[in-house]
């Protein structure tokens, strides 16, 4: 058996506490921008904001599914962002131009009318991926990117990559030539490793090798969740290395899996971390770095496919995910930086156009409903039942 980390490498430690000198040194560490009047401008801003006026964010991690599921949700996406980037993990898997086109196709069918919401979709990669399914992919127009998912990671991951320097490096390849943005779910699957642990380890035998190797593709680390993703984004030079950040891992640390009982509805890979993971990613979101991204990961699953034996992973926020995040950036004194993550470092990243529409997020108290229901079932949306005082309104 291989053990890769004894208890006191990780922070495992029985006496670690949030806070602990132990965890301020750890992310005091963190090389990131400061922001030395965060409370003070926190106080100030408490008692008087009461409407924010923002750039139209887009989403660059999202998942709306096909059928009537792709129906239920995408209202949802279409209201609050201009555009987003689609996960391929479709039953079967997106590999192909032609299945990218034909999905498309099938998304903007089912758009509201007059939405101009822009889906912009991803090859899923295999072990058989070709280079001249990339030169295919670029010459369409409709591939935005290339998504890894080493094989058994995530949901639907099964067709995805078993040996990455094996198998796909001609492609990876022709990715840089052809300036094809890699997309990476950040875990391995290796199962001696524990599950809190994957993602620390993909970034070491996987993901480090591969910048050093490629240092020319760009590459975003998609849903980060640990001190150690933040410390391997900020050890590269800002232009071909990002992340997309969730709203579950900002706001949610592991205890909320088993607050009162088992949650299946907190479930979701990468699964939550502990509460030092989650401050370092808020200091990173926060700090005005332009290498962290808004990515929701909304990831739907019915109801029943949740509250099971065998629970799917993924969070459904599409309808709640800005309302949270201002939430995060109002707490940590830093709502100036919301709009930059939101809205500006992700089309920066990517050489797009900043969106030229507006939207307003009041300060209003909402309920989020309990479930949304469809044809086929329901969906618990994240914060279910819960207040929450940022409404994204259209302007
Ligand atoms: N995040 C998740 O827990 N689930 C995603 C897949 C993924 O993004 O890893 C899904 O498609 O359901
Ligand atoms: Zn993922
Ligand atoms: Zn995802």
């Amino acid at each position: 058996m291989r053990a890769y980390y004894s208890p006191s490498q990780s922070l495992a430690s029985p006496t670690y506490h949030p806070r602990s000198p132990l965890s301020s040194l750890l992310l005091q560490s963190l090389s990131l921008p400061r922001n030395p009047n965060r409370a003070a401008r926190a106080i100030a801003r408490s008692s008087k904001m009461e409407e924010l006026a923002m750039t139209k964010p887009d989403d660059w991690h999202l998942h709306l599914r096909d059928g009537d599921l792709l129906q239920a949700v995408l209202p949802h996406s279409a209201k609050h962002f201009g555009r987003a980037i689609v996960m391929p993990n479709l039953k079967p898997p997106i590999t192909t131009t032609t299945m990218a086109v034909a999905y498309r196709e099938s998304i903007l069918k089912v758009l509201p009318p007059g939405s101009g919401f822009d889906p912009l979709m991803t090859l899923y990669l295999t072990d058989n991926t070709s280079a001249e399914e990339i030169k295919l992919a670029r010459m369409s127009g409709v591939v935005f990117a290339v998504k890894l998912y080493p094989a058994g990671a995530t949901t639907n991951s099964q067709d995805g990559v078993t040996d990455i320097f094996g198998k796909c490096l001609p492609v990876l390849e022709e990715m840089v030539e052809q300036n094809m943005p890699l997309l990476v779910h950040g875990e391995v699957t290796d199962p001696d490793v524990d599950i809190f642990d994957r993602e620390k380890v993909f970034i070491e035998t996987i993901l480090t090798p591969l910048v050093q190797r490629l240092p020319r593709l760009k590459v975003v680390m998609e849903h980060i969740t640990t001190i150690d993703a933040v410390r391997f984004i900020e050890s590269y030079n800002e232009g071909n290395v990002a992340a997309t950040v969730t709203p579950q891992h900002l706001l949610l640390n592991r205890n909320s899996l088993f607050r009162g009982g088992l949650q299946p509805h907190n479930y979701c890979l990468p699964v939550l971390k502990r509460e030092i993971h989650r401050q370092a990613i808020i200091l990173a979101v926060t700090s005005g770095s332009r290498r962290y991204f808004l990515g929701t990961d909304s990831a739907p699953h019915e109801r029943k496919r949740k509250e099971c034996t065998c629970g799917c992973a993924g969070i459904y926020n599409a309808s709640v995910a800005l309302s949270l995040y201002a939430k995060v950036f109002e707490e940590a004194g830093a709502l100036d930086k919301l709009e930059a993550f939101t809205s500006f470092n992700g089309p920066d990243f990517y050489g797009l156009p900043r969106n030229s529409s507006k939207i307003v997020l009041r300060k209003s108290q909402w309920k989020v409903p309990e479930t949304y229901t469809y044809s086929s079932g329901t969906i618990v949306p994240m914060f279910a039942g819960e207040t929450l005082s940022w409404l994204p309104c259209d302007n």
